[in-house]
């Protein structure tokens, strides 16, 4: 086993007197909880090389782990300070060092080279860096972590198979190294993984840190192949610090203390043992208890060659680079687009077979219009449903790339909206409109088809802005279809057709502003009945008298109150939603 050589180069990460605790919230109410400290003043040293923090589960190695790394919620820290070659950091320490997660998060539909590319383009200045340059790291990557065969592979996603899980924890360790940065975290880098692709990526890691880097990983129980690549040690018991030191020199430490690791043992399995009092003291010394052993090593002292790419990221080409990843994105899992587009024509022949070239002969004249349109308009708003699933599916990736640096929340959601938008919500609407507006048989004039078109596309773009609302709001698809559902249904209520909202209770009938349903309803109603003429044997009814009786202000001025109305529900659910997906907690 290596001990941390002192050539070796790269920062060196000093923490001291940490202490992070949680409050536990007792109840859905409950504002004030129960205290937990997880990390009981901590203090150590991480230099160049391989550093490991091992301990039992729920000791607090993670949590030490995001602490260092700016990754934990500030709020906790109640004392200590984290320093970096002797500079007194902060959390922003996320935005200019590595940290690879557990679960490996990458975009399943992109290959292995494309989502390399994706981190370059985004994370170095290009002002700075060619695109010849981007592309010589993102080979040079490629080689050093051997991925050249899987390059152009899809990583993979729940329907596609991909690459292997040890490649793809390349991957993600890649995304991280083409910034080359020289301190990189990782939490728990082995877990999931067989012993052999496990052992490959602690050697891959070993190497790295042999060039200046400054390796820091969470690890849970490892055997010794493993183990013995590392430099230092840091063992770590409910919240405590047990040992800290030369990884070669734990043994000896421990039996020092009267705690003896047998000649076969994995030293590993020993300490964790020890940790949980599996193993007695020997030696006549009973009473041994483990201390802190701090060790004081003298370290050079190296400038941090971290840079923050932050504020060097231009929106606008953020925006290209998401926007080329989204669209990308949908059109190689395009069944949600198809399944929209085949639902808005299936949906529309029947409608339009339903309510076949209407009649100007009462009583079905008004009946059937006024049926179809309510049926359109439910189709329009429950249509949209799936959009919940926007902001939910790519959570996690969000999360990880927006507290990373990668991109500013706003390109990331105007990326989502248009690449959303245009094609599951706009162009389903027109071809649906056409199937069947042509096929009722309403006015044939194109300025009424328009203005038809129009309203269908504001219904379906305010639907739209709501579940955006509710996907931005909640993690998962259960809770996210309780709460778009109860406001869809009230609206329809409050639309107008169902009940006559003029004899409504007057305090519950203020709800109908707040309807999608009856701007959408009155809207399209105006727009067809404006000019026509429908009779019976005796009576002659104008469209203008209908609406008169409906209580509906047909000026050009009413019918396009319910259009800015339309858009204002869009405009404010969107900007809610945006509102949301910055309120999302990024810390761990
Ligand atoms: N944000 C949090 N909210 C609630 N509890 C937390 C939070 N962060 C840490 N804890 C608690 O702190 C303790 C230490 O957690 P941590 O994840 O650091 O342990 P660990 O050693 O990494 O465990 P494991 O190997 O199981 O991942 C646990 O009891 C955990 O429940």
């Amino acid at each position: 086993m290596e001990e941390c050589s002192m050539d070796l180069y790269g920062p060196t990460l000093t923490f001291q007197n940490l202490c992070y605790c949680i409050t536990e919230k007792q109840g859905f109410f409950c504002r004030k909880g129960h205290k937990k400290d997880v990390l009981k003043d901590v203090s150590g040293i991480m230099k160049p090389g391989m550093n490991a923090i091992m301990g039992p589960t729920g000791s607090g190695k993670t949590s030490l782990l995001d602490v260092i790394a700016g990754r934990k919620d500030p709020q906790g820290l109640c004392s200590g300070e984290v320093l970096v070659d002797s500079k007194v950091v902060t959390s922003d320490l996320r935005l200019s060092s590595a940290y690879v997660v557990q679960d490996d998060i990458l975009m399943g539909t992109l290959t292995v080279r494309e989502n390399l590319a994706f981190s370059v383009n985004l994370r170095l200045p290009p002002d700075q860096f060619s695109s010849q340059d981007k592309v010589f790291r993102v080979n040079n990557v490629l080689e050093e972590l051997c991925l050249q065969d899987c390059a152009d592979t899809k990583i993979g996603t729940e329907f596609l198979r991909g690459i292997s899980g040890g490649e793809r924890k390349r991957c993600s360790i890649g995304m991280e190294l083409i910034t080359s940065p020289s301190l990189l975290f990782l939490d728990e880098p082995t877990t999931g993984l067989d012993a052999n692709t496990a052992n490959s990526i602690i050697a891959l890691l070993q190497r790295l840190s042999r060039n200046g880097k400054t390796i820091i990983f969470s690890i849970h129980q490892p055997r010794f192949s493993i183990f013995r690549q590392f430099d230092h040690l840091t063992l770590m018991n409910k919240g405590e610090i047990i040992y800290a030191g030369p990884a070669n020199q734990a043994v000896g430490y421990f039996e020092d203390l009267g705690y003896k690791c047998e000649v076969f043992n994995n030293p590993a399995d020993f300490f964790l043992d020890v940790i949980n009092g599996e193993i007695d003291p020997v030696l006549g010394l009973p009473d041994a208890e483990l201390h802190i052993r701090a060790v004081k090593s003298s370290y050079v002292c190296l400038s941090a060659h971290m840079s923050s790419w932050e504020c060097i990221n231009i929106a606008i080409f953020q925006l290209r680079v998401v926007c080329g990843r989204t669209v990308k994105n949908i059109l190689r899992n395009p069944q949600t687009s198809y399944a929209q587009l085949i639902l808005n024509i299936i949906f529309a022949v029947l409608v339009g077979l339903i309510y076949f070239q209407i009649p100007h002969t009462l009583p079905e004249a008004l009946q059937n219009r006024i049926g179809a349109f309510f049926f359109l308009i439910i189709n329009m708003v429950f249509g949209n449903l799936s959009a919940v699933e926007l902001f939910i599916n790519e959570r996690a990736l969000f999360i990880h790339e927006n507290s990373s640096g990668y991109y500013r929340t706003s390109v990331y959601f105007l990326s989502k909206v248009f690449a959303d938008l245009v094609p599951n919500r706009i162009v389903p609407v027109f071809i649906f409109s056409s199937i069947a507006y042509y096929m009722m048989g309403l006015k044939t004039d194109v300025e009424a088809f328009l203005l038809f078109a129009l309203t269908m596309s504001l219904v379906s773009l305010s639907a739209v802005g709501l579940a955006f609302l509710v996907s931005a709001s909640v993690s998962s698809f259960a809770m996210a279809n309780i709460l778009i559902a109860l406001p869809f249904v009230f609206m329809m209520v409050f639309g107008g057709f169902l009940v006559n909202l003029n004899s409504m209770l007057s305090w519950m009938s203020w709800m109908k502003w707040a309807s999608i349903f009856r701007y959408g309803l009155e809207a399209v109603t105006i727009n067809e009945m404006r000019g026509q003429v429908f009779t019976d044997n005796y009576t002659v009814l104008t469209g203008e008298m209908y609406l008169k009786m409906q209580g509906i202000d047909y000026s050009l001025w009413g019918f396009w109150q319910n259009e800015i109305a339309l858009l204002g529900i869009m405009s404010v659910c969107m900007l809610l939603a945006y509102i949301q997906l910055l309120r999302i907690n990024r810390w761990k």
